[in-house]
């Protein structure tokens, strides 16, 4: 299988509260750029997996300086479209405690919410891929932006490319007239692997869980969840989803769990006692879980032992990527959990 990986949606400029200052405390914001698709391609891209990012941004020195700091990351920008107004910001406060983080959204009319169908030549995107990976935010975006996630899908479905989705259920996104679950549900018909959880399913996918209120979730729940899933989109072939369980007031544990068609697989648990910024914890599971369907796809247990532990470390650093290596999630996963000064 060819291995390089394509990733399309939407990059921001991530306007972040210093440390945890509320929005009404700061007046100075940390800037860098953030989105659940590129994230991904990050993470690959520090994994030694080559992959391409898809998007489409203002033709001005922030778009540019964007595509800069991608290519720096080892992302090929060579399929990025230029055009239109504006790119989108999200804001971020960073929450702490009992005291939730919170984002503001500011991305209407962005280039990438204005695009048209036929915009992206997905044959020559598509020509060295094996996968293609997008997101439940792109078509909360705008018709446009659903329309050309289409063209891709149909066109990753005929060349036989892996295609992965992350739920990634934004409220805020989604207005009238564009209803989550008339849209999702045709988009992943055409998927092969998802990230997504009970919510998702009865909320977005139309599958009811239909389990007793009394009944805690569990990985056995979660496995017959997936497999009506797949009942319901026969091209699933995998489903994942990540538990955070709370043991008190500020530790949390952390653990993901993949049905894979046969069998419901638990990953290695780790504790969470502290967390720097969790934005991006699922696209570091995303890209660990790309990766090891890449490198060692008959070890299930592998795959997801190895994307929680990338998950787990995104964690512990600021901004949407996932700064790691591989050798620092293999070491994780060997248990050696850091804390030391490294010298
Ligand atoms: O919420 C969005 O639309 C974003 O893309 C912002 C963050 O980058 C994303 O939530 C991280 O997964």
């Amino acid at each position: 299988m060819n291995k390089r990986v394509i990733t399309f949606g939407e990059i921001m400029l991530r306007l972040a509260t210093p440390g945890y200052q509320r929005f009404s405390q700061t007046d100075i914001f940390d800037a860098t750029f953030g989105g659940g698709e590129v994230n991904v391609s990050v993470s690959l891209a520090n994994f030694g997996i080559s992959t391409a990012y898809v998007t489409r941004l203002p033709d001005n020195d922030i778009g540019k300086s964007c595509k800069e700091i991608l290519n720096k990351f080892g992302v090929d920008t060579g399929h990025i479209i230029l055009g239109g107004d504006r790119m989108g910001i999200y804001y971020l406060e960073t929450g702490a405690v009992a005291r939730g983080s919170k984002v503001v959204y500011d991305r209407a009319n962005s280039a990438f919410s204005s695009l048209k169908k036929g915009m992206i030549d997905w044959d020559e995107v598509f020509k060295d891929a094996g996968w293609f990976h997008w997101t439940g935010i792109t078509p909360a975006i705008s018709p446009g932006a659903t329309e050309v996630l289409e063209e891709a899908l149909v066109k990753a479905n005929e060349m036989g490319i892996t295609v992965s989705c992350d739920v990634n259920y934004r409220s805020k996104l989604w207005k009238e007239g564009n209803k989550v679950e008339e849209v999702m549900p045709r988009l992943i018909a055409k998927t092969n692997v998802l990230i997504g959880n009970e919510f998702d399913a009865e909320k977005v996918l139309g599958v009811p869980i239909n389990l007793p209120p009394e009944v805690e979730y569990s990985k056995f729940t979660f496995g017959f969840v997936a497999k009506q899933l797949m009942q319901k989109y026969p091209k699933l072939e995998k489903v994942i989803t990540t538990r955070r369980g709370t043991i008190s007031a500020n530790y949390n544990t952390w653990v993901g769990i993949m049905f894979d068609g046969k069998q419901v697989i638990e990953s290695s648990t780790y504790q969470m006692t502290h967390i720097v910024d969790r934005v991006g914890g699922g696209d570091a599971l995303m890209a660990g879980l790309i990766y090891g369907f890449l490198t060692y796809p008959d070890n299930s247990q592998k795959i997801i032992d190895f994307a929680v532990a990338a998950s787990f470390l995104k964690h512990t650093i600021s901004g949407d990527v996932n700064n790691v290596s591989l050798e620092e999630v293999e070491q994780l996963m060997k248990g050696n959990i850091g804390g030391e000064i490294d010298r």
